[in-house]
């Protein structure tokens, strides 16, 4: 399996392979996929413009201009930017609640915006669903939004699991509140472990790619027990050398300014079908 690309870093290549190879012995039939949404699924740029997340909307680029800038600073801790994080996201659920958005906007919104998925990102979808492995996304942005993502660009499979916010609507279709328990980016293990039960239908499957852009997306497994290995990749999209040490310390494959699905296309489908004989 090929990992050469100019985009790619890792701390510990050896133990990178040996976990690949691992996860290939085991066969596709052991594996599960976790993926953060925004900016990881999606792309970060195009054509040196940002691509919106699902919250973007006017309103909310004035919070995202005082508060992104916290979310990825590297020289805050994970405890400093905590409480503004809840900050963040609530006041954007708010705006989103005055906005009264209605339920049958939302189709629209999305056809209009420039939302975009990494490029590879069909080859990624239809592998996973054609061999059965199921993809859980697990997002700190808008969960009716992403769906409507995904629909549109035809790769919403029956293997797709979704833990995001979702929209609350009142019985007119108009926004009233978000449903449960609010995930922003640094709380995804309450997330994780509160979901719990519904991992528990993928607890057969111990081989885990985890997929995220932020340090908060590598809790996003902790839900799962008895797993035997877990393969981290990270894609580091903003402020790459500032936070370069520590996504290499933390990944075991960190993606630089890569808006493609290559690397991880590469490792699933390097990974034996469920119904061939090992050799
Ligand atoms: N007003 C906001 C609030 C958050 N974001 C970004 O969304 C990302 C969360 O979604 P994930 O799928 O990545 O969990 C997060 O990283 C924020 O930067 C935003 O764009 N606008």
């Amino acid at each position: 399996m090929n990992l050469a690309k100019c985009s790619v870093l890792m701390r510990e290549r050896g133990r990178v392979e040996e976990t690949i190879h691992s996860m290939q012995r085991a066969g596709a039939g052991s594996l599960q996929v976790i993926s953060d949404f925004d900016m990881t699924l999606t792309r970060f740029a195009h054509n040196g413009m940002r691509v919106p997340t699902t919250h973007s909307k006017h309103a909310m680029k004035e919070l995202l201009n005082t508060y992104y800038p916290i979310e990825i600073d590297a020289g805050r801790s994970t405890e400093e930017k905590l409480p503004l994080m809840v900050e963040w996201w609530t006041k954007v659920h708010e705006l989103l609640i005055d906005q009264r958005i209605r339920k049958d906007m939302l189709a629209r919104a999305v056809k209009e915006s420039s939302a975009m998925l990494r490029e590879g990102y069909k080859v990624f979808f239809d592998h996973l669903a054609e061999h059965h492995i199921p993809l859980l996304i697990f997002s700190a942005g808008v969960g009716d939004v992403l769906e409507e993502v995904i629909r549109q660009n035809h790769v919403f499979h029956p293997n797709i699991n979704i833990i995001s916010n979702y929209m609350d609507f009142d019985h007119t279709g108009v926004l009233q509140a978000f449903k449960g328990q609010l995930i922003h980016t640094f709380n995804k293990r309450q997330g994780a472990l509160s979901h719990a039960a519904h991992l528990r239908q993928v607890q057969d499957r111990p081989n885990v790619l985890l997929l995220g852009d932020s340090l908060g997306d590598l809790t996003m497994a902790d839900g799962v027990t008895d797993t035997h290995n877990i393969l981290t990749i990270g894609f580091l999209n903003d402020q790459v050398e500032e936070r370069k040490e520590s996504y290499i310390n933390s990944f075991d494959i960190v993606l630089v300014k890569d808006e493609t699905m290559d690397i991880p296309n590469a490792i699933v489908k390097y990974m034996r079908p469920k119904d061939s004989v090992p050799v």
